[in-house]
């Protein structure tokens, strides 16, 4: 069915150990070379570590997928120099309308203020996505991708993780000192580790159909609840590029899969929809149901379980490859220290300690979202019709009206790694919180708060000449910078002032940056004895 899109086939190539049946010893290994695992070999290659990626197939994921991408992913690709690809090719948009019966009632803006360099979100096939990381992937020097190459079996022992692969030429082992499980929500390595995966299974169908059309329609995402044209059920619009407009309907409990795919069943819905005269192609159809669970521990031993393979939850709020790729950042600058013998191996379970908490929450907003689209019972209707009528003249339902909370990063407030506030500062950029970003000069440049942040650790200052610091903790890397208003001759220039409202903060405040772009700790004062016990505490080392 599907015309705008040609899928690419990726080579196989025998690799030296299995022609040479040697086992050889290799830092990482992912598993999977969907967006996560794609991510994970694109992270752990920018941060110097050398990565295989096994994928049983050839080529990217098939069919209609994810579609939403939100901004905290895009700042991490951004990072990894791959964004700009998927925000050229894709869709921005930042508002959102929800109709009940045949009136709006709520609108919302992602992000209502300018100042960032990567839009709140974009919609893109999730082929092109994929695409484009295995384009950069293949450039990468790091990075060895391997074709046609099925995880049969997976022992682990204390010395590294023991890997049984089948290809085309036959069987082969490999060995690994860590893997990162990134093979999707019926993950093999779930099975073969014996995690548990537990959660709610949800029994309403859904109908994706995706369709070719020239609409009129802005670049917005529009949700209906009861519509005269698919009565009783919620119906959700969104555009994508190559003018393929991603259109989910609702079905119900008792659906056929089979039947709703046909054509005829099909094309007079979205008829119903758009009018008779609209004259569209369908580029693809299905049907699904969904889950929201967690496995129990996102580390067994040296496997590390990411995206999917994790945490599954419902599509409503674009939560799911957009947390993975968030995992993927949390977890690529831990092992880089453990690997590289700078961080204790139990660095590595505070991977699951801040992915778990992040889980948990995307589990808690999907859940709510999916109970108020899909009410269980007549009572929980009635209420949910309510909340949605008076939503269209009364301030306090809008709050309450909930056709999926779109994808925002879960800061990470009571992690262990973080130094708690010592004064006062205003809540937002707490310990724990990804970097917000703003526009800056550097150089006399254009650029991004969020571009000087990332590699090592950052103590950005608020100040137009750096203190007097000696930071030096043993293995891990820590760079000072200071910002200051225009006229300064601070490393970075705060433009508009953006970046000094967003982090409250006074002349000396001092941050304290993760490689992942969150908050360590703050401070009004830099200090340097205070700064090297929150690095100290942030990477496990023991603090004297
Ligand atoms: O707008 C949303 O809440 C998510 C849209 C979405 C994401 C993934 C699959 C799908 O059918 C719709």
């Amino acid at each position: 069915m599907q015309s705008t899109y040609t899928y690419p086939r990726f080579t196989y190539r025998q690799s030296d150990e299995q022609r040479d049946g040697e086992p050889q010893l290799h830092p990482v290994v992912i598993i999977g070379a969907g967006p996560i695992g794609l991510t994970a070999a694109l992270e752990c290659a920018a941060r110097g570590l050398p990565v295989v990626v096994l994928d049983d197939n050839d080529t990217v994921s098939i069919g209609s997928r994810a579609v939403c991408y939100a901004q905290r992913p895009l700042e991490i690709w951004d990072r990894l120099g791959v964004a700009r690809r998927m925000v050229d090719k894709g869709v921005s948009w930042q508002v959102g309308k929800v109709f009940f019966e045949d009136r709006q009632v709520y609108r919302f803006d992602l992000q209502p203020e300018a100042g960032h360099k990567m839009p709140a979100m974009i919609n893109l096939q999730q082929y092109y996505l994929e695409q484009y990381m295995v384009e950069a992937c293949q450039a990468h020097p790091l990075i060895e991708l391997r074709w046609k190459h099925k995880v049969l079996n997976l022992k682990q022992d204390d010395h590294c993780a023991t890997l049984s692969l089948e290809t085309p030429d036959g069987f082969y082992h490999t060995q690994a000192q860590w893997i990162i499980a990134c093979d999707g929500a019926n993950s093999d390595t779930r099975r073969m580790v014996g995690a548990a995966f537990s959660g709610q299974f949800f029994q309403d169908r859904f109908l994706i159909a995706d369709v070719i059309m020239k609409a009129g329609f802005p670049a917005e995402r529009w949700f209906w609840f009861d519509p005269p044209f698919h009565r009783g059920q919620s119906v959700l619009l969104h555009k994508q590029c190559d003018n393929v407009w991603r259109i989910d309907f609702q079905l119900g409990w008792d659906a056929d899969p089979q039947e709703e795919k046909k054509p005829e069943k099909v094309i007079p819905r979205i008829q119903a929809m758009l009018g008779k005269d609209v004259e569209f192609e369908l580029e693809w159809v299905s049907v699904y149901q969904f889950a929201c669970r967690r496995i129990d521990n996102m580390r067994y031993q040296r496997v590390l379980f990411a995206g999917d393979a994790a945490h599954q939850v419902s599509p409503f709020g674009a939560r799911g490859a957009n947390t993975g790729v968030q995992d993927i950042d949390n977890l690529a600058w831990k092992l880089k220290l453990v690997i590289d013998g700078h961080a204790p191996v139990s660095f590595i379970d505070s991977y699951h300690e801040e992915r778990a908490w992040a889980a948990d929450d995307n589990l808690r907003q999907s859940t709510r979202s999916t109970d108020f689209i899909t009410p269980k019972s007549p009572v929980s209707k009635l209420l949910r019709d309510a909340v949605l009528s008076l939503a269209e003249t009364e301030a306090f339902a809008r709050t309450l009206v909930n056709s999926g909370r779109l994808s925002t990063p879960t800061p990470y407030r009571d992690s262990s790694l973080n130094t708690p506030d010592s004064a006062f500062f205003s809540a937002h950029m707490a310990p724990g919180t990804p970097c917000a970003d703003a526009p800056i000069l550097r150089d006399g440049r254009p650029g991004w708060l969020l571009e000087e942040l990332g590699e090592g650790f950052t103590i950005l200052v608020f100040a137009a000449e750096a203190p007097d610091l000696v930071i030096d903790v043993p293995g891990v890397e820590v760079r000072i910078k200071t910002i200051a208003a225009p006229g300064s001759g601070a490393d970075l220039i705060d433009l508009e002032g953006l970046a000094a409202r967003r982090y409250a903060a006074r002349a000396g405040s001092t941050y304290l940056i993760r490689p992942d772009q969150h908050v360590a700790a703050r401070w009004h004062q830099a200090d340097a004895a205070a700064i090297m016990a929150a690095v100290a505490r942030c990477v496990c080392h023991c603090v004297a």
